[in-house]
């Protein structure tokens, strides 16, 4: 199978996006447009302006269904729909302690009803974001096979999520299946302004504080939003679609000090880090083991740690100065992204 995402044979009919508004999201709507699809964009959120552009270099079409998945008739919304890719949920990890009710909501009872309408509407493919935080506090390298033990209540719903959708695949009644793919901390362009290179970047171009939670040695496998949208679409149209969980990772990790130091080089300037506690359910150390998306997909991440902060730091700096058109070189095309 080719390793590019450019006319890759995602099945015929449209796609639909949840969670189209978000990080993630805005990203694999742009891609699946400059690819030629057809994408229907559901999210609780407005889109961001650039997404609804229909201006080349954009072929496919955008119709956007704004509501909650809880809510909305989601049969409906996915008539003439052959791929879901299911990106909508709360995704924090720290915030999940005190919002459960709300973190339940999204990332369980919505995917339960996604599903069933899925069942319903003769979907044959979902493709279901699931998180590293589904193995807890695992030393070394994170294997699909491994024991899921979340350490935080993101990750428990997380893991149910991706387990409530094989569920479905697994009925035998209707000819669906189901890519879960477990990505491991992506940043890029447009990176939620929650997440930790988000905050770093912003405040040291601010010349303002970040706060590091603990000693700053902990580990992350940081993962390019290129490579995970690329990962989404390989998973989409990959000629043996069994379901599958695997994992979206580069295989290495870098400590939270390493990508300060990053940054000060970077940059040019010198973050002002200031060190606090570490927080409850936050894991030591993630490390994908890559080599079942490599079989299964061909998947391997391209973008290193340098080059993908490079491309957010000229996003960050783009979007601090007001700069008119968000729109950055992103994995060998241009995306648009939402503003800070
Ligand atoms: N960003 C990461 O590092 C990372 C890592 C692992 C897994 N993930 C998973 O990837 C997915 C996307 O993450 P992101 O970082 O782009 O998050 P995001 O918050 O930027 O995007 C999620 C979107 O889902 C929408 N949404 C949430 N609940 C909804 C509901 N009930 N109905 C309709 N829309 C709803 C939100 O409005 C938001 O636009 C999530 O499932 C997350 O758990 C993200
Ligand atoms: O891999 C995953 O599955 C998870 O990755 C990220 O979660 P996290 O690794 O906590 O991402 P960041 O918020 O960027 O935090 C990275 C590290 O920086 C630390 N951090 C974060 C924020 C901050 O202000 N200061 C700080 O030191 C965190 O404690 C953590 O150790 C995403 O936010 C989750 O949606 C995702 O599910």
């Amino acid at each position: 199978m080719s390793s590019d995402t450019h006319g890759t044979d995602l099945a015929d009919g449209d796609v639909l996006v949840t969670g189209a508004a978000g990080f993630i999201g805005s990203h694999l709507v742009t891609e699946l447009r400059n690819s030629g699809r057809n994408v229907v964009a559901v999210d609780r959120r407005p889109l961001p302006d650039d997404l609804e552009s229909t201006s080349p270099p954009f072929t496919g079409s955008l119709r956007e269904i704004r509501g909650d998945l809880n809510s909305l008739n989601l049969v409906d919304c996915l008539k003439n729909i052959s791929t879901v890719f299911h990106l909508a949920a709360l995704p924090g990890v720290r915030p999940s302690w005190t919002q459960f009710p709300e973190y339940l909501r999204c990332n369980v009872l919505a995917t339960q009803r996604l599903m069933e309408a899925c069942v319903q509407a003769g979907v044959e493919r979902v493709v279901v974001a699931s998180s590293s935080s589904v193995y807890g506090g695992a030393d070394g390298v994170m294997s699909e096979d491994d024991l899921p033990r979340p350490l935080s209540p993101y990750g428990v719903t997380k893991l149910a999520a991706e387990r409530l959708a094989l569920a479905f695949a697994a009925r035998g009644d209707a000819e669906l299946s189901v890519g879960a793919l477990r990505f491991f901390t992506v940043y890029g362009p447009g990176q939620r302004p929650d997440m930790f290179i988000s905050r770093l970047i912003r405040a040291t171009l601010r010349g303002e504080p970040v706060e590091i939670y603990g000693d700053g040695t902990q580990l992350r496998d940081f993962t390019h939003v290129s490579d995970v949208v690329r990962a989404l679409m390989l998973t989409a149209s990959v000629r043996d679609r069994g379901s599958a969980v695997l994992n979206i990772g580069t295989g290495s990790a870098v400590s939270v000090n390493e990508v300060v130091s990053m940054t000060a080089e970077l940059t040019g300037l010198r973050p002002c880090t200031a060190y606090g506690s570490a927080r409850i359910g936050d894991v030591r150390s993630t490390t994908a083991d890559v080599r079942q998306a490599q079989s299964v997909l061909g998947f391997t991440a391209r973008t290193g740690l340098r080059e993908g902060l490079a491309t957010q730091i000229e996003w960050t700096r783009r979007s601090l100065s007001g700069a008119e058109q968000d729109t950055v070189p992103v994995g060998g095309s241009s995306v648009s992204v939402p503003r800070l």
